[in-house]
């Protein structure tokens, strides 16, 4: 018997279906080679980063910034990142003021921390300036030969670096507080808005700047744009166009009201009213005691209207730890009598209505953080001062023991340092309960302090163009996503071409 032949009947493949296999085979292997030319050709260049230093020359002491960015983004807002900070050791540089010569040296160590951070083939290129503030200005009022030749010798110091010497020089109190401004703005990324954070802030009015605070030891500044610009006080507006918008500024900065100049001028009132060499001052702890020397005090430029001749030479004082006492005692540091304009924040000076919201930093920042007032939700105005009352009403011996680990020269101003802050917001600029909460204190944004350094180098690289840079649309990453979407739909068309020009037995009527 024959055994049944068992042939193979493969179907034939028809030539059609072959050329679909074929083209579809194509496209995938087409699609697979343009992901990855584009992905390797737009892949982002290797960091080529490039370095600056700027040096703030505060009245209370020289900190020391390196900043750093990728050189191919110069332009771009918020690529600028401060990557170390050293804190020159000693007073500020106006302490030098007896020993000039030894201002410049006092640099060495931070400099030499740079050198260390910044990679050796940049230094040539890599610029340093150094900007001096509140210090340096009373210094240059009270003896203009000493300032010139403290400023002679950072300079010296700062040639002799391997880095490229830009300038050493007072900054302007105008300069101070806008720099300050755009530091936190560019930081807080409030200039350039892309996509749809530009798109959501034109629909909603929002504030698109924040109001800047600065409390030095010299000198406070406020910066902030105004609801409505009025040119009763053009000394206090400043315009910018950053990235292709215009802002009007105001700013003011107080000489003599930094924490330090301002605790020095609430003593030289005090001794106008004492009887003897003893003091019971309400803003020092109970049992704290501090002896001053009363023939420098008044050489100084923000006490030396205070000046009369005393039958002592030293000044005892002893603390009292009151707190209401104390800022009654601060209030009369602002004279809030005579108001030539609209409207005014303490001394005459003019001041729009507050409007927005403020970052306050420096010496701000440093007693509210530590009085634990920092937190994301920000104290009210209330709870606030219930912390400096409560602080200030500890006795000093109770104060040194919880707090062991603090320096004594901040530990002991504290009390007075947070009554005078609440007497400068409430009183001076009249912040109220409604928008104290607007106030945000803060250190650091991201890696980088909140001063006026990284504004002032960004301004003077050039670093914030007036015009909005042309920029690519998408970024590197949406842009690989978008061609892997695209390529995926286009896949996914051909198979369902195919799929329809030949149906698969599995797809045919019948068989599922
Ligand atoms: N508690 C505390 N106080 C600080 C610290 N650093 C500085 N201070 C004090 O805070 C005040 C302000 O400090 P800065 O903002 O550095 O002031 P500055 O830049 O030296 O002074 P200006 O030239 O007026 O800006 C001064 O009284 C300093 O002594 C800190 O880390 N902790
Ligand atoms: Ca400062």
């Amino acid at each position: 018997m024959d055994e049944p032949k068992v042939t193979g009947t493969k179907p034939k493949m028809s030539t059609t279906r072959k050329i679909l296999l074929m083209l579809g085979f194509l496209s995938t292997l087409a699609v697979i080679a343009l992901i990855t030319v584009a992905v390797t050709q737009n892949q982002p260049l290797p960091k080529n980063l490039k370095y600056g230093i700027v040096l703030d020359a505060g009245s209370s002491h020289t900190n020391l910034y390196v900043y750093e960015w990728p050189a191919e983004k110069e332009n771009d807002t918020g690529v600028v990142q401060q990557v170390e900070v050293c804190k020159v050791e000693g007073p500020g540089i106006s302490g030098y003021s007896q020993t000039t010569e030894k201002a410049g040296p006092s640099l060495e160590h931070c400099l030499q921390q740079a050198e260390d951070v910044i990679p050796l083939k940049q230094h040539q290129e890599t610029p340093v300036y150094l900007g001096a503030t509140a210090g340096m200005r009373l210094l240059r009022l009270e003896n203009k030969d000493a300032a010139d030749k403290v400023l002679s010798s950072v300079e010296k110091t700062l040639r002799s670096a391997p880095f490229n010497f830009q300038g050493a020089r007072i900054i302007s109190g105008q300069e101070e507080g806008a720099y300050g401004w755009i530091t936190i703005n560019y930081l807080l990324g409030n200039f350039k808005q892309s996509g749809w954070k530009k798109f959501l802030h034109s629909l909603k009015s929002v504030s698109e700047t924040s109001g800047a605070l600065d409390l030095g030891g010299a000198s406070t500044q406020i910066t902030f744009v105004p609801l409505e610009i009025s040119s009763e006080s053009p000394q206090n507006l400043l315009y910018f166009r950053l990235y292709g918008k215009d802002y009007q500024v105001y700013t003011h900065s107080f000489l003599c009201y930094g924490k330090d100049q301002a605790l020095q001028q609430k003593l030289a009132r005090d001794l106008q009213i004492t009887k003897n060499s003893r003091l019971s001052d309400p803003c020092f702890h109970q049992g704290y005691q501090r002896t001053i020397n009363i023939s420098n005090f008044f050489k100084n430029p923000c006490t030396s209207i205070e000046k009369k001749q005393f039958p002592f030479s030293q000044l005892y004082i002893e603390g009292e730890g009151n707190y209401e006492k104390c800022r009654r005692n601060i209030q009369d540091l602002f004279n809030k009598t005579n108001c030539p304009y609209s409207s005014c924040s303490f001394n005459g000076i003019y001041l729009p209505p507050l409007q927005g919201d403020f970052g306050a930093f420096s010496a701000f920042y440093f007693v509210m953080n530590f009085l634990n007032l920092t937190s994301d939700v920000p104290f009210t105005l209330d709870e606030v001062a219930s912390a400096v009352q409560k602080f200030c009403a500890l006795p000093w011996h109770e104060v040194k023991l919880q707090y062991h680990q603090i320096k004594e020269k901040y530990l002991s101003e504290y009390c007075f340092s947070g009554a005078y802050i609440l007497s400068l917001l409430e009183n001076g600029y009249e912040f109220t309960t409604e928008n104290w909460q607007r106030i945000h204190f803060l250190g650091k944004i991201g890696s980088s302090d909140a001063g006026w350094t990284l504004g002032y180098m960004l301004n003077l690289t050039n670093m914030i163009p007036a015009e909005e840079p042309p920029a690519r649309p998408l970024s590197y990453g949406s842009y690989v996503g978008l061609m892997v979407l695209c390529s995926l739909v286009l896949v996914s068309v051909i198979l369902l071409a195919w799929l329809l020009f030949h149906k698969p037995k599995c797809l045919q009527k019948g068989i599922v």
